[in-house]
């Protein structure tokens, strides 16, 4: 295109000398109009890439420029240099891939059983959001896994069970429950914090030291330091030393409801431990017939229920299970308080996260890692390009999305991942060229989701929703078969 402009702007120079007859000058005023409005439409030709992940530390400069600015959250892989995208057509230009696209999708057999195409679940779903474990459970059973579970609130689950029949749907804990259960926390605390307030001064012996000095004592410091066998010295302490019977009854009664109040805030986390762990045990048990499990799409923000995802991703890890992480997930693990369980989950292989722009700006920089290098697991982040990155390596997806952004679409973008993490581990069993094959299907996977979102919305323009991305995956997905099967 740049030459066939270079020869028309040429050519006008030439021929619009005055002596050129006009007819000539008309004719190549119009070739000079048509190259620039084709120059307008086509894009330029982009430099010769691979298939290859590209080193995040071999990129020009400009993007350390970039990154810096973000230096406080993660180091956001879409603010680096925009030059190395691809599409899922350049896939099969170049002969160097490192990457297999023919075991990205587990052959057909008649040999065939229900689940050997994948069997995921998705925990999430809570009282305010039923729709997108739904997406994301039915983006996988659209791309084609055999088997869907979604573990959930139990308030969410009858929604989410009317939405479709093939979902298997269970109720693993209840936000009304949960919300009675820290009430009722909260509300010991008040009171024991009431008390704790109280600073009555009171004048022991200092038996503790075995001399005969007295002391003052606040009572506050009474009720907080000493056991309970303590506290009965100390009340033996007070009637030896306190005339003032009134006093001494208004002390040894505090100290009585203290001690109540402790027990029953005890019993209550106590009981609050084996509902989490009832919990986690339902959704564990699964473990050993899933491929993958992805946590967060629509999981709302409990911190109970955040506990219960704290032990299922510590047992996720301990089982070896491909973990795929998304939505309030990734608020959980921006908490201080999942600090070390966030450092964890990166350098956990089987993990992939999905933030949005939101989610990756709260993603905090990890504090025990010497380089992008440490960092094992796979983020995609989100955007108008996608950026899948492994360690310092990074693969954008170029491919064109549609114009409309509904809710629910990186849902649906999470359950493709899951169905693909499946086949990935259907396929390679965990390998070495399986775990590299891995980030090359969740780019894929991102390709699926930009594809189908466009189509959706070449179809229904304003009126584009998260179920007509749902629908057009599987015509992409034979799509993508069939240029594997061209190849
Ligand atoms: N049907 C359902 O059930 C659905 C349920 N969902 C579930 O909702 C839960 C919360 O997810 P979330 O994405 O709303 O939470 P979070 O990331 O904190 O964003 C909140 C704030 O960030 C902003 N913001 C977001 N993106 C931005 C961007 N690209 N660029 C700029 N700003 C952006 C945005 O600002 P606003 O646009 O409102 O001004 C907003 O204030 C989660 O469980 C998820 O799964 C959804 O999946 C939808 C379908
Ligand atoms: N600026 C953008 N331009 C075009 N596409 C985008 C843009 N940002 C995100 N997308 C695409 O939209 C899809 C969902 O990404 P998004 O950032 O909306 O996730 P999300 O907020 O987690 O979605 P959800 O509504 O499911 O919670 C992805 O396929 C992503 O590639």
């Amino acid at each position: 295109m740049t030459l066939v402009l270079s020869y028309a702007v040429n050519s006008l120079h030439r021929y619009m000398h005055p002596k050129t007859p006009l007819s000539k000058r008309l004719a190549v005023g119009w070739l000079f109009l048509i190259s620039r409005a084709a120059a307008g439409f086509c894009p330029s030709p982009q430099p010769q890439q691979s298939t290859k992940f590209i080193s995040a530390s071999a990129k020009s400069s400009s993007h350390h420029r970039h990154s810096s600015n973000i230096s406080a959250s993660f180091k956001s892989y879409n603010q680096m240099s925009t030059a190395h995208t691809q599409k899922w057509a350049d896939v099969f230009t170049h002969q160097n891939s490192n990457y297999s696209p023919q075991y990205l999708f587990p052959p057909f057999s008649s040999r065939s059983h229900k689940g050997s195409h994948g069997r995921i679940a998705i925990l999430g779903g809570s009282n305010k959001y039923t729709g997108a474990p739904y997406y994301a459970a039915q983006a996988a059973l659209n791309c084609g896994v055999d088997l869907a579970t979604v573990f959930c609130a139990a308030e969410a689950s009858v929604p989410i069970k009317c939405y479709s029949p093939e979902l298997m749907v269970q109720g693993v804990y209840s936000i009304e429950r949960f919300d009675a259960l820290l009430e009722e926390e909260e509300a010991l605390l008040a009171e024991l914090e009431k008390y704790k307030h109280k600073n009555d001064l009171i004048t022991v012996d200092n038996f503790d030291n075995g001399d005969d000095t007295t002391s003052n004592i606040s009572l506050d410091k009474l009720l907080l330091e000493h056991d309970d066998s303590h506290n009965e010295l100390i009340q033996n302490e007070l009637l030896k030393n306190v005339d003032d019977t009134k006093k001494m009854d208004d002390i040894v009664n505090k100290l009585q409801k203290v001690k109540q109040l402790q027990e029953s805030l005890q019993e209550l986390q106590d009981r609050q431990m084996e509902i989490i762990s009832k919990s986690v045990r339902d959704v564990v048990s699964m473990f050993p017939t899933l491929h993958a499990l992805c946590v967060g799409p629509g999981l709302g923000r409990h911190p109970l229920v955040f506990k219960v995802v704290q032990q299922v991703l510590q047992r996720g890890m301990e089982s070896n299970l491909t973990l795929i992480l998304d939505a309030d997930v990734l608020f959980m693990l921006s908490l201080e308080e999942y600090r070390e369980l966030y450092e964890e989950l990166l350098k956990y292989e089987g993990c992939i996260m999905t933030p949005n722009v939101m989610e990756m700006k709260r993603l905090p920089s990890p504090s025990s890692f010497g380089s992008e290098n440490d960092k094992k697991n796979i983020i995609v982040e989100k955007g108008h390009v996608d950026a899948v990155s492994r360690g310092d390596v990074v693969m954008q997806c170029a491919e064109e999305g549609g114009l409309k952004r509904s809710g629910g679409i990186g849902d649906v973008l999470a359950g493709t991942i899951s169905a693909y993490m499946a086949w990935n581990q259907i396929i390679e069993r965990g390998n070495e060229g399986g775990k590299q094959q891995r980030a090359f299907a969740v780019w894929t996977a991102c390709c699926t989701v930009k594809r189908a979102t466009k189509l959706a919305f070449e179809n229904k323009r304003r009126a584009m929703s998260s179920r007509d991305v749902l629908d057009e995956i599987c015509g992409v997905i034979a799509h993508m078969e069939d240029d594997i099967e061209r190849r």
